[in-house]
């Protein structure tokens, strides 16, 4: 926050938002703007900070809409906008939209991350900002305002809270993904399975009623899958080539795994030679054929010096209240199914245990739960 000063113009409040018995328009314009820093650094995971940015902006600007659209840290693609609008009663509401949808009134704010400028433009009568979020010399995103107010009203406002979100943005990275694949890391997979479950229970909500077709089975709906990928023989790799190339194994096959699944697949490097992958799915046959093709993939692959590479795959289904330590206890289950029955192969938790393979002998995997 250093550095950066808010004008009461930068703020653009009218009057009448100011209570009557406000001693000066100025203290009390200065503290909404902190109570709205406060809130959204107070955050401590991604997704809840972007909320409150976006929301904190479009209150105190009073804007028609704020939108937020958000690049990967490593990558020039745009992988999630946010967007706050008032609702009939003046109530700002969030909604996610589609990154790879085309959206003329987002023309802008592309054309901001490519420039690395603000810009700006007036259509019958809405004025539009586009502010960049610049992280060492590169966009990670950029903040629209669509608003009834120019421009400067609230410039350099969107400004420092483009530059706050930048730094935070980067420190909350940092604690939440490896460091050597860039895959998000043990402590994060609690949070980040609850916001699976949860998205994955609001496109239920929306779903029409699947319709039954005479003589064909009812389409399933999706569902959550908790995947655990372990590097087989791992010691050996590290014991022959040295430590350095047991990284590199690590490095390239985390590089596979995001060729490999979709953008919307969580992947973690969830400690060693382990990975674990989150992501919805119709059924157990959908998940099983998408796994299998990666651990085909992998054992096809050649990787430099140490040249072949295989790795053991178990999964299970996520409930809506599972605890992560008991779906990831299932996954384990299955994995160490796979590692017992020769490796290089991927089991299912459900089959395995529908067809009665998982004895009293399989209570203990080989992950150390929480
Ligand atoms: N290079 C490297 N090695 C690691 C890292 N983390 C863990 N390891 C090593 O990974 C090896 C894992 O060995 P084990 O748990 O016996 O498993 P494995 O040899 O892969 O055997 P299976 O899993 O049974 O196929 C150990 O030697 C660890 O020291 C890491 O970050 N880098």
């Amino acid at each position: 926050m250093a550095g950066y000063e808010a004008s009461e113009e930068d703020l653009a409040l009218s009057p009448d938002a100011l209570p009557p018995d406000a001693p000066a328009a100025d203290s009390f314009v200065h503290s909404r703007l902190l109570d709205s820093v406060a809130s959204f650094t107070h955050h401590r995971d991604i997704a809840a900070l972007d909320h409150s940015l976006v929301l904190s902006l479009a209150e105190l600007t009073a804007a028609r809409r704020v939108v937020l659209a958000k690049r990967a840290l490593d990558g020039a693609y745009v992988e999630a906008i946010m967007c706050c609008t008032p609702d009939a009663q003046g109530v700002y509401r969030l909604q996610a939209d589609d990154p790879d949808a085309i959206d003329p009134a987002l023309k802008l704010l592309h054309r901001c991350m490519h420039r690395l400028d603000v810009q700006t433009e007036t259509v019958q009568g809405l004025h539009r900002l586009v502010v960049p979020i610049l992280c060492d010399g590169r966009a990670i995103g950029a903040l629209q305002l669509d608003s009834d107010l120019p421009p400067a009203a609230s410039r350099s406002l969107t400004e420092g809270f483009a530059r706050i979100y930048a730094n935070y943005t980067v420190l909350l990275h940092e604690s939440e993904h490896d460091k050597l694949t860039g895959l998000y890391n043990r402590r994060s997979l609690e949070r980040q399975l609850q916001r699976l479950l949860h998205q994955h229970e609001q496109t239920l909500r929306v779903l029409p009623p699947a319709r039954a077709v005479p003589g064909e089975p009812a389409a399933e709906p999706p569902q959550v899958w908790l995947a655990i990928l372990d590097i087989d023989h791992f010691k050996r790799i590290n014991d022959t080539y040295g430590h350095i190339y047991g990284d590199e194994v690590i490095l390239l096959l985390a590089q596979q795994m995001r060729a490999c699944f979709r953008r919307s697949d969580v992947l973690f490097r969830f400690g060693g030679e382990e990975f674990v992958i989150l992501f919805g799915a119709a059924s157990e046959g959908i998940v099983h054929a998408v796994l299998e093709r990666f651990r085909q993939r992998i054992a096809e692959h050649v990787f430099p010096q140490v040249g072949s590479v295989t790795v053991s795959i178990g999964y299970a289904g996520v409930g809506r209240h599972d605890y992560p330590a008991s779906a990831l206890d299932r996954a384990d289950k299955a994995l160490y199914y796979a590692k017992q029955h020769g490796r290089n192969g991927t089991c299912g938790y459900e089959s395995l245990s529908a067809r009665g393979l998982l004895g009293r002998e399989m209570a203990a995997g080989s992950i150390d739960l929480f």
